[in-house]
């Protein structure tokens, strides 16, 4: 079955033309938001939606751009018997989340101790498949992206990869298409400089033509419109657009 991806926003964390790189998945009714960054309130309401029409969040690492809103999705009511919106991330991430400055306005609620006392908190092991909905099924995969720091791209339904945050990985990459069947690829892209803890788009025309072909282009900067038409079979995913994520194993 076809599940639908929504970028709320296709920025870096430093553009000031697109919102942060969060996205919303949609599987009939399901909604799952994947990172909730700084500007993902605003995002959120600019497509005519809002938090509480969100299921379950999922939280890739933790960078402002990723993390920034969640004090406000915490604050959005919600019809649970818990009253609080279901956390997916990997246990290494649960006590720095708590611990990020960013989350400070929730410490002041009232008898507040953990992330688990403002939500639902899911811990989600690596490289284990969870199903979430009847059609989607998440994996995460830890990934380098700051020194030291842990990081987590996705592998949905067995053959979409989101990077989410990531350096340069064309093994990986190539791992992921021979081996485990990935047909679609969307990737973080440092448009120019020397990519230090994303990758850069002179490393990702560098891949073979089968692996170039299968990847669109997300987590960009300010300066895309001058690049557009130079960046070979990578197209650039669009914030607010909605794609049908298709040709997934469970489609068969
Ligand atoms: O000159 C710099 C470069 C980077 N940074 C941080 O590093 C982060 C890298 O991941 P990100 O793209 O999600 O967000 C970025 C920022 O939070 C910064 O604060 N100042
Ligand atoms: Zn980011
Ligand atoms: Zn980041």
């Amino acid at each position: 079955m076809t599940i639908y991806l929504q970028m709320l926003g296709t920025g870096d964390a430093f553009s000031t033309k697109y919102y942060n790189n969060n996205a919303v998945l949609q599987d009939h009714g399901y909604t799952l938001l994947i990172d909730c960054g700084v500007t993902a309130p605003q995002a959120i309401k600019a497509l005519g939606k809002s938090f509480q029409e969100v299921t379950e969040t999922l939280i890739t690492h933790i960078h402002g751009d990723h993390i920034g809103g969640l004090a406000e999705l915490a604050g959005t009511p919600r019809q649970e018997p818990h009253g609080k919106m279901t956390l997916l991330l990997a246990e290494t991430l649960i006590e720095p989340l708590w611990q990020h400055p960013l989350l400070e306005p929730l410490h002041r609620k009232g008898g507040t101790r953990s992330l688990a006392d403002v939500f639902n908190v899911k811990p989600l092991k690596p490289d284990t498949p969870y199903t979430l909905s009847p059609s989607l099924t998440l994996e995460l995969i830890r990934t380098p992206h700051m020194p030291g720091k842990a990081s987590y791209s996705l592998l949905l339904n067995e053959c979409v990869f989101y990077s989410a945050d990531l350096t340069f990985q064309p093994e990986l990459l190539l791992h992921l298409v021979h081996n485990r069947g990935v047909t679609k690829i969307l990737h973080d892209c440092q448009l120019s400089g020397r990519g230090q803890v994303h990758t850069t788009l002179r490393e990702l025309m560098s891949l073979p033509e089968e692996i170039r072909k299968l990847i669109r282009l997300m987590h960009y900067s300010d300066e895309k419109p001058k690049f557009e038409g130079h960046t070979g079979e990578m197209e650039f995913l669009e914030q607010q657009v909605t794609y049908p994520l298709p040709g997934c194993r469970k489609d068969t």
